[in-house]
């Protein structure tokens, strides 16, 4: 009797300890990796992140970027960074809605920030690549005197520059502007829009199927990486991405946006030390397509 119920205990222990066994086991081959691959995932992410063979870069590693190349070992300044990637904005315009004789009005729309102060060199270019740009510039900031500098430049090349209060509007006219080049708000953009730009994006918003817009690094209501946080929010047919894709180009939808990277501003061994894309510009385009 005793003989039958020690055997049941050692049976008993044998399979707790096989069952212990596989777990352990398991674990090991199962598990580790699995923690491994989603360890990996998070640190990549928090620098870059795939998106098939187009690599992204997040906010954080794009603000670093900006930290370095305008920090004392590099030593670009805004201004330098700012012109190229104004030029290159310019040339995706030419590149998409090249100027016609009977149509060469181009509509841009320039922010308080540096993202305004990409879309105010746009416009001298674009002037100087033969079209008809009118600027419309509601909120002027005072914070550096440059922003005021590039006006004086629009001045001299006989840019007209919109104020607030004057009629912007008109030039939503699909007979005389080819498209507007959406300047309003990049990478700094914090949700919810405030006044004037919640009219002004629904504005745009209203007309966008039939006056084409051009957006500047990020379209103006889309988060840096979540996208299209804003409710109605701009779908652009041009998406300059600039330095380097952020993660709300994933949510580009490929029929509707034809991307460019522009802003050629690395050297192909900055990129490489930083994990992203070392994009294969042609000759002295400062654009080029995704
Ligand atoms: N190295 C780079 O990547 C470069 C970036 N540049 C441009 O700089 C941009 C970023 O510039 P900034 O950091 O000045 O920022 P933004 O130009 O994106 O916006 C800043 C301004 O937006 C206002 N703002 C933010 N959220 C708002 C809301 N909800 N309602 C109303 N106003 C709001 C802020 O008060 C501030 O005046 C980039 O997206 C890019 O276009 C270029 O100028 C130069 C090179
Ligand atoms: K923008």
């Amino acid at each position: 009797m005793s003989s039958r119920r020690g055997s049941r205990v050692y049976n008993c222990v044998v399979v707790v300890i096989c069952i212990a066994l596989f777990i352990r086991l398991s674990v090991i081959f199962c598990w580790t990796p699995y923690c491994k691959s989603v360890l990996q995932s998070t640190l990549s992410n928090d620098h870059s992140s795939n998106m098939s063979s187009l690599r992204v870069v997040s906010s954080k590693l794009a603000a670093q970027i900006d930290q370095e190349l305008m920090g004392p070992k590099i030593g670009f300044t805004l201004q330098q960074l700012m012109e190229l990637a104004g030029l290159s904005v310019a040339e995706a315009v030419q590149r998409e809605f090249p100027p016609a004789a009977t149509r060469k009005g181009v509509l841009i729309v320039a922010g308080p920030g540096n993202n305004g102060g990409d879309g105010l060199v746009c416009a001298r270019h674009l002037k100087l690549f033969g079209y008809d740009p009118v600027v419309y510039y509601p909120k002027r900031s005072s914070r550096t005197e440059f922003y005021g500098q590039l006006v004086k430049q629009l001045d001299f090349f006989n840019v007209p520059v919109l104020s607030e209060t004057e009629n912007w509007t008109q030039y939503l006219n699909p007979d005389r502007t080819l498209c507007v080049v959406d300047a309003i708000f990049g990478f700094s953009f914090k949700p919810p829009m405030r006044e004037p730009f919640a009219e002004i994006i629904k504005r745009l918003h209203a007309v966008q199927e039939s006056v084409p817009i051009v957006a500047v690094d990020i379209p103006t209501g889309w988060d840096v990486d979540a996208g299209p946080v804003e409710k109605p929010h701009l779908t652009p047919k041009v998406f300059v991405s600039l330095t380097a894709p952020k993660p709300c180009t994933n949510h580009i939808d490929p029929a509707k946006t034809v991307h460019y990277v522009g802003g050629r501003f690395i050297p192909q061994e900055f990129a490489q030390q930083h994990g992203f894309e070392q994009f294969d510009y042609k000759g002295v385009n400062q654009i080029l397509k995704l």
